[in-house]
């Protein structure tokens, strides 16, 4: 038995729930995907839209320190991802920084064409690749290969890897400073996904001596819907690195209007155009929080509660038919915890309806992310409790349950 009350009283995190505002009676699972709100968020983001934007006008760009927020919210993450300071910006999208990362990365490596990831993958990671593969006309070609093949597929024309650091589905983690050693010993550059990752463990990217990341502001990071993502480019590549989304932002001197790019000399060559302030406000909050805690504490709980998560499955994987997604081993997954299920969207509805929001991917993956700042122990043995009554009444098998909403 695990003694939920005492892991509870002894967890270093508890404080951080009472600063997110979450729904009375939800168990919210779902934070890997889009995390929930703190509480200092709506009064910060009001004081941008009120003060700074509605009496500070266009002079808040210098006097509210709007135009260094990608640089100073990135050198926060930076903190967060174990890199250095000017070597992250926050901006765009994981998606467009996935784009970034990859054009530069080909570019650094030229004498090189393909680049590889794992068929599987983050589908926006594998859209990318193909993206640039068409638009470069074949010279840059696209390539996936099952995840246990990705390093011996590494040739003498492979460039550059892109891999999901926790992959989205599974939880699967890779060992990052193994594998890019391994990519880095066949001449080929690395970029790391930290989507599933940033503010759910340490990370060591300059240790790992990564050379690109990207990941996402609205998950563990707690920055709100469509929070802007950040780029990691590790600083011996900057110089060299010339953007391919060359925009006004990323230029040495954006306001000197010149007819002629000319990339700025470090990190911010990779912002593109004018930052979403709103945005950068909301994710700046998340990152403040997540500052203020522990990673190695987060982790640590965080398989503290998939540990109580899976005692807890026990009895009703065989006897229910779920199967885990996952590797076995806790400490080869990341933050959160899936299982198959052949009933699983159902099944998901149906927590959901009970107050336990966890998510579905197709086509059988039902998965739970577990957030150290703010659940607790009880709320995942709560939430496993209400999954068995959802599968011990049938309460699932109802024909509302099975209408597929457009996000999942
Ligand atoms: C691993 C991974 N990469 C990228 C993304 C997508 O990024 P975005 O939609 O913010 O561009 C997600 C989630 O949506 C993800 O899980
Ligand atoms: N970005 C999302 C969205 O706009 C709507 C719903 C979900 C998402 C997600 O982030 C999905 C997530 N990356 C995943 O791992 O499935």
């Amino acid at each position: 038995m695990i003694d939920l009350a005492a892991r509870d009283a002894a967890d270093p995190l508890a404080h951080f729930r009472e600063q997110f505002a979450l729904p009375a009676g939800v168990i919210y699972l779902d934070g890997n995907s889009l995390g929930a709100l703190p509480k200092a968020a709506p009064s910060r983001i009001a004081e941008v839209v009120e003060r700074e934007w509605g009496d500070g006008l266009i002079a808040s760009w210098n006097d509210a320190e709007w135009v260094t927020a990608p640089r100073r919210i990135g050198d926060k993450i930076a903190r967060l991802i174990g890199a250095r300071s000017a070597e992250v910006v926050a901006c765009d999208s994981t998606s467009v920084n996935i784009f970034k990362a990859l054009a530069a990365a080909v570019s650094l490596n030229s004498g090189r064409k393909t680049v590889l990831s794992e068929t599987g993958n983050f589908p926006t990671d594998l859209y990318m690749m193909q993206g640039l593969d068409r638009l470069s006309g074949g010279r840059i070609v696209a390539k996936a290969v099952e995840p246990d093949a990705v390093i011996d597929a590494i040739d003498a024309d492979t460039a550059v890897v892109l891999l999901t650091h926790v992959h989205y589905k599974t939880g699967a983690m890779r060992d990052m400073a193994a594998t890019t050693a391994a990519i880095h010993a066949k001449g080929a550059l690395a970029i790391w996904d930290l989507s599933h990752s940033v503010g759910a463990m340490p990370l060591h990217l300059t240790d790992a001596e990564a050379d690109f990341a990207v990941g996402c502001g609205y998950k563990f990071l707690n920055g709100g819907p469509g929070a802007p993502a950040f780029l990691f480019v590790a600083g011996r590549h900057q110089a060299d690195a010339l953007p391919a989304l060359s925009g006004w932002f990323g230029h040495s001197a954006p306001f000197a209007f010149r007819d002629e790019y000319e990339a700025a000399p470090g990190i911010e060559r990779f912002l593109t155009g004018t930052p979403p302030i709103i945005g950068l406000a909301g994710l700046e909050v998340g990152v403040d929080l997540m500052e203020q805690a522990d990673l190695s504490q987060i982790r640590a709980k965080s398989l503290s509660l998939a540990e109580v998560f899976e005692h807890g499955m026990e009895p009703l994987v065989q006897r229910f038919g779920f199967t885990a997604a996952g590797p076995g081993d806790p400490a080869m997954r990341g933050s959160h915890i899936s299982y198959r299920h052949e009933h699983g969207y159902a099944i998901m509805q149906a927590l959901k309806a009970r107050g336990v929001i966890g998510d579905f991917r197709d086509p059988d993956v039902m998965r739970f992310g577990l957030t150290p700042l703010y659940l607790s122990h009880a709320d995942i043995a709560r939430a496993v409790a209400i999954l068995a009554e959802v599968m011990e009444t049938g309460a699932w098998d109802r024909a509302e349950y099975r209408v597929r909403a457009a996000v999942t």
